[in-house]
């Protein structure tokens, strides 16, 4: 059964919480559309996030993202899946304030290396955000990002040990009911 609140629902947290993957389930859960950021980025510029990262920095990517970030939240019966970054600037946490909910999405930094190093989109999706990268960089930007994800987040899901059907399960259930 759809939402009676038909504005839309964003997924936040780190690289590899899981956000792409559990809005399309929770999308099949409501009837509703789902969108992934990353993926409105890459066709604007018309190639792969690691390749605006290489020709253009992590400046040009945050601004093109801002653009999707705006222009996603203002659709309403959708899942939205946010990149990882999408919280960091202040426009974009406006903008996610008119979703009928924010979940932010989490792992431990152990769970999410694991299922970076063996997603087939990280080499063209995530590109190193530090001089780090692997399992350090994640924990940095755990301690980074963690205030700036508990202050959107309207409602917090651990994905540990859980299926993606699972939890698009319980986030309807809390959202819906
Ligand atoms: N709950 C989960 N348990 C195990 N693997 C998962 C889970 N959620 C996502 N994954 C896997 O982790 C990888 C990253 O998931 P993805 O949805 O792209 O994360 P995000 O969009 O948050 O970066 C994918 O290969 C996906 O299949
Ligand atoms: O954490 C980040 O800053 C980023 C996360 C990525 O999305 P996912 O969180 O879907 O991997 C993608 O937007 C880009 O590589 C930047
Ligand atoms: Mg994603």
């Amino acid at each position: 059964m759809p939402p009676i609140d038909t504005r839309s629902i964003a997924l936040i947290g780190l690289r590899g919480t899981g956000k792409t993957t559990v809005a399309q389930l929770l999308a099949l859960r409501t009837g509703w559309d789902w969108v992934d950021a990353d993926v409105e980025v890459e066709l604007s510029a018309g190639k792969s996030i690691a390749a605006i990262f290489a020709d253009d920095g992590e400046a040009a990517f945050r601004d093109l993202e801002a653009k999707v970030v705006s222009e996603l939240c203002r659709r309403s019966q959708a899942i939205l899946a946010l990149g990882g970054g999408a919280v960091l600037r202040k426009e974009n946490r406006d903008c996610l304030a008119g979703c009928q909910a924010v979940v932010w999405l989490k792992a431990t930094p152990e769970t999410l290396a694991g299922r970076l190093e063996t997603d087939s989109t990280t080499a063209e999706r995530r590109p190193n955000l530090t001089n780090h990268g692997g399992r350090t960089e994640i924990e940095v930007l755990l301690d980074q990002r963690d205030p700036i994800y508990r202050g959107c987040a309207t409602l917090e899901v651990d994905t540990e040990e859980k299926q993606p059907a699972e939890i698009a399960d319980e986030i309807y259930v809390a959202l819906v009911g």
